[in-house]
């Protein structure tokens, strides 16, 4: 999910899977696809199971915005952010300890199988503390946010709603890819932001290490750094006292009008769609009437309150709190992150920063089994129903097959200045490209990253390398300490949504730390690639490539074309071409059939008459003859294997 996860997802069903035909729409290969099959388990699994339930001993008029403090973790993935949640969830008894189920905050099932948090959740706790001589209780919202290359989309808007981070840090293994994305997120939100060294029980633990990181890369106080192991509790009472004395009280106005701030959202089967919001200003009660900034549709608030951590009715929300909200929202369509809330009858100005969806990760779906259409199509209404940024666009195929599973894909979106068209259109599939000779491509750009890589010195080499394969522009190249680099470059999306990111591991021994940012579409020397089989070009199979990867990926696709198609009675040519010139070529021999099984001996004239027929026929063949593609050809190129 700045990373691939601040991208939206766009799952296209049912489309013809051969638009992409190079190493790119490989999905064991594409970063992104675990990510995009978490969400598809997750359709398959109930999500959350929400328990609605009221605790008279709650009264939110208690905690005016100065007892509130609204805080997020942020870290580098698995460096400890949803352990240190948990423990912070146990010592203000809003869990049970040892609850039985580590990652409380982590709630979807696809969270807990893979350990990496998907969808940010939120929490609230109270906590009593003496503060500036007076023992107080605070009211604290703790919003996990997934650490995940794919998920800072998630990230930014959690800390829309915080005033102040936890910056968590391996004590180990010290500052790393997200670390640094995230410590930007931060700092350019203006959030306060309190360094934890964390896992200082690790025999490898190097805690003044990572303190002169924090020193060198973010210009932190070492000495404002908390060290803390989650695991062992070490340190942690240190955590709670830290945020409410550095951590500001959230900024707004009680006497003002209702803005709320949409934070996420979710389909709950019984309820419907429960928002989690952010009070900015004014007060929310039950029965109220809202409406959104954004749609301008209006809603009656059905229930409202808070996490702690399970939904929990208050029948009202106060400045600076999060919360929940039930309206009546059909679907989470309407439901849209960074939204404003506020009463119909009140004229507001909406809250900065609401950004519609922009979609950033696309994947075509189809159900390998035809048959398995309607369970598929089902299965992404309820994902679709359960995020709002995802979005569907059904495609008819004339190319599906059988098969057992859902085959998916990469796709990549790419922009056109077409010769007879005013605007620059995009294009995602080549068959949208015209085919109109007057309509001549004029030019092209494709949309790019940055990448944020930090590595061991030693494997400095090997990154440049990597990264001027992938067409990749240098950046920044720096040292965090004696022993490791940063580095930024630019790249061409395309080129790292397919194993980048394993090639990456791959080449560092596990030991590089990789993120990445949305940057600009740039100019770029794209040419289509089709394949023909005799001399046809086949449509579902051509695709776009950059001009330099051509040759590369033309040999590739007609290699592994050759692996698949089977011998028949007439040679079959394998071609791939860009316009009329021919850049891979392999031929596929004709199966030999005996004709001279049954001639024992005899006359010469005869087997030669009957081979010269031979020939004339497959002569025929070769002209009239259809090549026959086999489903499954099209599965494994599309698995890449
Ligand atoms: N030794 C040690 N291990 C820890 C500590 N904190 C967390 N861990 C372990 O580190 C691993 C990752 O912890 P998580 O809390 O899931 O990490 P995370 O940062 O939330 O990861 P994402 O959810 O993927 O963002 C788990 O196996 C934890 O048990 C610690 O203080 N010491």
């Amino acid at each position: 999910m700045s990373s691939l996860y601040r991208a939206s997802k766009t799952v296209r069903s049912r489309r013809i899977p051969f638009n992409l035909f190079s190493d790119y729409y490989i999905p064991r290969k594409f970063d992104s696809t675990p990510y995009l099959n978490s969400y598809l388990c997750w359709t398959q699994c109930a999500f959350f199971g929400s328990h609605f339930r009221e605790d008279p001993s709650i009264d939110l008029s208690q905690y005016p915005p100065d007892k509130i403090r609204n805080f997020s973790i942020i870290a580098h993935v698995d460096h400890g952010k949803s352990t240190l949640a948990d423990r912070l969830l146990e010592l203000t008894g809003t869990i049970r300890k040892g609850h039985g189920q580590p990652q409380y905050l982590d709630k979807l099932q696809v969270e807990r199988e893979r350990g990496i948090t998907v969808k940010a959740q939120t929490a609230t706790m109270f906590h009593q503390h003496n503060f500036l001589g007076t023992d107080t209780k605070f009211l604290l919202n703790l919003i996990d946010t997934p650490g995940h290359v794919d998920f800072n989309y998630e990230v930014s808007r959690s800390l829309a709603a915080c005033q102040g981070v936890l910056l968590v840090v391996d004590a180990a293994q010290g500052v790393q890819a997200q670390t640094v994305a995230n410590f930007y997120l931060a700092f350019e939100a203006n959030l306060t932001i309190i360094p934890i060294i964390n896992k200082i029980d690790q025999p490898t633990a190097d805690p003044d290490r990572v303190k002169e990181q924090l020193k060198s890369i973010f210009d932190l106080d070492p000495n404002e750094a908390l060290l803390t192991s989650a695991k062992t509790g070490q340190g942690l009472e240190l955590v709670l006292p830290a945020v409410i004395e550095r951590i500001p009280p959230p900024p707004g106005d009680s006497s003002s009008p209702l803005r709320m701030l949409l934070l996420d959202s979710y389909y709950d089967e019984y309820k419907g769609v429960i928002c989690h919001v952010a009070v900015v200003d004014g007060a929310l009660r039950k029965g109220e009437k809202i409406s959104s900034a954004a749609t301008g549709q209006s809603y009656e608030v059905l229930d409202v309150g808070i996490m702690h951590p399970e939904l929990t009715q208050t029948g009202v929300l106060l400045t600076g709190q999060v919360g929940y909200v039930v309206s009546g929202m059909r679907s989470t369509k309407e439901a849209r992150v960074g939204d404003t809330l506020y009463h119909t009858r009140s004229t507001v100005k909406p809250l900065p920063g609401f950004k519609p969806v922009k979609h950033m990760v696309f994947a075509g779906l189809y159900p390998a089994d035809g048959s398995d259409f309607e369970a598929l199509s089902h299965a992404i209404e309820r994902l679709t129903c359960n995020d709002a940024s995802v979005s569907v666009t059904k495609e008819s195929s004339t190319a599906l097959g059988l098969g057992s599973d859902v085959v998916s894909w990469a796709c990549s979106i790419w922009m056109f200045s077409i010769n007879g068209l005013n605007s620059k259109v995009h294009i995602q599939n080549p068959a949208m490209l015209p085919s109109n000779p007057k309509q001549r491509v004029t030019a092209c750009w494709e949309p790019t990253v940055i990448a944020t890589i930090i590595i061991p010195s030693e494997y400095v080499g090997s990154i440049i390398t990597l990264c001027s394969e992938r067409r990749g522009e240098q950046l920044e190249y720096s040292f965090i300490d004696s022993q490791r680099a940063l580095m930024k470059y630019r790249l061409p999306l395309r080129e790292i949504v397919v194993d980048f990111y394993n090639e990456l591991k791959s080449i560092t021994s596990g030991y590089a730390s990789f993120d990445y940012e949305e940057a600009d579409y740039q100019a770029s020397d794209l040419v289509k690639l089709d394949i023909l089989l005799n001399g046809q070009p086949v449509d579902a199979m051509a695709t776009i490539v950059h001009r330099l990867k051509a040759q590369r990926v033309g040999r590739e696709l007609v290699e592994k074309l050759k692996k698949f198609i089977d011998r028949q009675m007439f040679e079959i040519t394998i071609q791939a071409a860009i316009g009329s010139k021919v850049i891979a070529r392999e031929t596929i021999s004709a199966m030999r059939k005996n004709v001279l099984a049954k001639c024992y001996g005899g006359d010469v004239t005869r087997k030669r008459k009957l081979l010269e027929k031979q020939k004339e026929g497959k002569k025929r063949m070769k002209r009239v003859g259809s090549v026959d593609i086999p489903q499954e050809a099209f599965h494994e190129l599309l698995k890449g294997s």
